[in-house]
């Protein structure tokens, strides 16, 4: 079984490795989406694959290091791309969520990352 947890945040970010004339160079801000997918079976008494409490709980501090805040000045994301912050939230919530299966990260409602740990 599967299930999904979703959180929003703001952010300004510019992606440095961008040719000067891509306007992703210049600094500009997005409405992120991530979902946080777990896999594992349900607990028979629980009824929960995982709490989304404990999901949430988990997830609040790396989501208060993001929120309203400048992506590049963040350490581990000098290069704030979708695909690279989707890696920097699994290397940091794997550990406290084991059955982590999916990170996805949403630019924009139409354009997102996803890592699995691949
Ligand atoms: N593979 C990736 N490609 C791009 C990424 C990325 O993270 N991974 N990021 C960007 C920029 O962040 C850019 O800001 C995204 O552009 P945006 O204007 O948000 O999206 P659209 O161009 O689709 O929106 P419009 O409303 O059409 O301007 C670029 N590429
Ligand atoms: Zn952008």
């Amino acid at each position: 079984m599967r299930i999904t947890q979703a959180f929003t945040f703001e952010a300004a970010h510019r992606l440095p490795h961008v040719k000067q004339t891509h306007k992703c160079f210049r600094m500009h801000g997005h409405s992120y989406r991530v979902e946080l997918v777990l896999d594992g079976p349900v607990d028979p008494v629980t009824g929960f694959v995982a709490d989304f409490f404990d999901v949430e709980a988990a997830f609040a501090p790396l989501l208060d290091r993001l929120d309203h805040h400048c992506l590049n000045d963040i350490e581990g994301l000098d290069n704030p791309t979708a695909e690279h912050i989707a890696i920097w939230i699994w290397t940091r919530t794997k550990p406290l969520l084991a059955p982590l299966a999916v990170v996805r990260v949403f630019e924009t409602p139409l354009s997102w990352a996803e890592y699995d740990g691949r």
